[in-house]
């Protein structure tokens, strides 16, 4: 069958469309131009008679006949008169066209003498590191034209740079970082301290953009977000990167809704990066970080928590539905984590076989369970001085086969105790956040990679950056998740957390004899899923371990010693 062509106003409309709009807009531009001084006049013939109007208004009553007397003899004296009539309308054309002229002020043609004197500065401030001496027409030169390398400026309210888009010359290495970092340090100094501003380095147009970044949002507490199962929100970040947003409720008593864009970290069989290692100084809230993780992983999951530091930070957790384990001590974490050892052979060992069988993967190897890990160096340092097993080694089995057991392992630590982490835990943890003031070479270490934003001057608790395997480097501003038993914790922020947790299962004075068991939906508990700090597992894993002859599922290859931390992120 032959194609019927299109008819001509569809084929080619849109260039017909283009061409009449171009035509419309060249008549009305002519149109303006023409009837210019008649639009003058009118205007001001406009303004007199509303001068003349408010005048009457305001003459007393009394004195209004002489008025109009006056008025009337001027205007018999101008009839009167030779070429009076016409002199009269040229006069108040004359008066209407002075009066009817735009009195806008006129925008300024460039900046103002203050903001100029910022670029000039600015200018004079990059000439070193944008020059040479061999250079035969320098871009960049004392006493030179800031307006060839300036190409977009704007200024904010308090006269302070607000947007610069910078030409470099060819030869600048803005490939290395060390290069790159001395124009942003130096650019962050000049525009003005305080701010954050981002840096894009476009290499193909040597052009560089400078960008102030609003401060991110710390007043968003913890909520129920709207994410898939095997999505967690780690915090919210700006929307440069991001194209998603949650919404989100915030104020004093969540009032007030917004849309906000998130950090958020995919787990499970399809992630690319199944574990998480937060680092932080003390205080910069790394462990509300992982109450957070905790609250959000509830929903589909079990969890244990291995907590280091000892503070009763995660008091609020025991007993919950799906919290398998709250340890803060060696004995329990290390009971704990022996069992979440056995756990991911017993179910890579159950899927193994269901994947033999041609089966789906059973139903109790696909609950999610998360390990959280609040400074699991102090254990390292305690095991060593009392000659006992370290409670990282036992991680190697979920770290290592964790994606593929559903099990995920989340580790907060220290800056000054990052030594204290073992290889594997710095090899799996391939998403990375860091919280807290930290140095531009800290940053690097953890995160692999510098960011493209200036540090901040006043960090508020919870701010940080985070990064997802070889992805770009995020701000990050983590929901206030605090500890409800705190008495510092504000009343709105305690009802938030306390909205999120489950139903306790375990009456709080039973948590020393049993700690948890599975949660109901999996059916009856079996014994190697059991978590009872008689130490009832440990005979059951072995009992478990022996039938499944986990050698075979988990190879006992020593994980990698020493692995550098950058390297395991880049
Ligand atoms: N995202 C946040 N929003 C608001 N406040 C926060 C946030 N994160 C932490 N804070 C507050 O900062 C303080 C320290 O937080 P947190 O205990 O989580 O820090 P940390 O890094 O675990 O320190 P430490 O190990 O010393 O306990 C707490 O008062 C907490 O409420």
């Amino acid at each position: 069958m032959a194609r019927r062509p299109l008819p001509r106003i569809l084929s080619n409309g849109s260039a017909q469309l283009a061409r009449s709009r171009e035509l419309a807009r060249t008549a009305a531009d002519s149109a303006t131009d023409v009837l210019h001084p008649l639009i003058t006049i009118t205007r001001g013939l406009r303004r007199l008679a509303s001068a003349g109007r408010r005048r009457w208004v305001e003459t007393p009553k009394e004195r209004r006949g002489a008025l109009l007397l006056s008025v009337a003899a001027v205007l018999l004296g101008v009839a009167l008169a030779p070429y009076g009539p016409l002199l009269a309308v040229v006069t108040l054309m004359a008066a209407a066209a002075w009066h009817g002229r735009d009195r806008t002020p006129a925008a300024p043609a460039g900046p103002a003498p203050g903001q100029l004197q910022r670029l000039k500065s600015l200018y004079e401030a990059l000439v070193p590191y944008f020059s040479a001496a061999d250079d035969p027409e320098p871009l960049y030169s004392h006493g030179g034209d800031w307006g060839k390398v300036f190409s977009e400026y704007e200024f904010d309210g308090t006269g302070r740079l607000a947007h610069l888009v910078i030409s470099y010359p060819a030869y600048f290495t803005d490939a290395e970082p060390a290069s790159r970092a001395r124009i942003e340090h130096l650019l962050g100094a000049k525009c003005g301290r305080g701010r954050e501003y981002h840096f894009g380095w476009d290499e193909e147009a040597n052009q560089l953009t400078v960008r102030v970044l609003a401060p991110l949002p710390t007043d968003i507490a913890a909520q129920p977000f709207v994410t898939a199962p095997g999505e967690t929100v780690l915090g919210f970040t700006d929307p440069t990167r991001v194209q998603r947003t949650l919404p989100l409720t915030h104020g004093a008593h969540g009032e007030e809704q917004r849309d906000v864009p998130p950090v958020v970290w995919r787990t499970g069989i399809r992630s690319t990066e199944p574990h998480l290692l937060a680092v932080g100084q003390p205080g910069s809230g790394t462990s509300t970080l992982l109450r957070s993780i905790a609250l959000q992983a509830l929903h589909h999951g079990d969890v244990v928590i291995v907590d280091g530091g000892g503070t009763g930070e995660y008091a609020c957790l025991t007993g919950r539905d799906g919290v398998l384990a709250v340890e803060c001590g060696l004995t329990g974490a290390l009971t704990s984590l022996e069992w979440a050892a056995s756990e991911t052979e017993r179910r890579m060992a159950a899927a193994d076989r269901a994947h033999q069988a041609g089966d789906p993967p059973p139903e109790d190897t696909r609950r999610p369970l998360w390990l959280l890990l609040d400074r699991p160096g102090v254990f390292t340092h305690l095991a060593t001085a009392d000659d006992r097993t370290d409670p990282q080694s036992l991680l190697q089995a979920p770290l290592r086969h964790g994606r593929a057991a559903n099990v995920t392992v989340v580790v907060a630590e220290q800056f000054d105790s990052l030594e204290a982490l073992a290889g594997p835990v710095r090899q799996h943890t391939r998403a990375r956040v860091v919280l807290g003031p930290a140095t531009t070479e800290q940053l690097e270490t953890v995160l692999g990679a510098p960011p493209h934003t200036t540090p901040v001057d006043q960090m508020p608790p919870g701010r940080g950056y985070a990064r997802l395997g070889t992805g770009p480097v995020h701000r990050l501003q983590v929901p206030a998740t605090p500890d409800p038993y705190d008495d510092a914790t504000s009343d709105a922020h305690r009802q938030a957390v306390l909205d999120l947790l489950p139903p306790r299962t375990t009456p709080a004075d039973e948590e020393p004899e049993l700690l948890e068991t599975a949660p109901a939906e999996l059916g009856p508990v079996p014994e190697a899923v059991r978590l009872d700090k008689a130490a009832t597992e440990k005979v059951a894993a072995a009992a478990l371990v022996a039938e499944t002859d986990a050698s075979e599922t988990v190879p006992a290859r020593p994980a990698p010693e020493g692995t550098a931390v950058a390297e395991s992120s880049s």
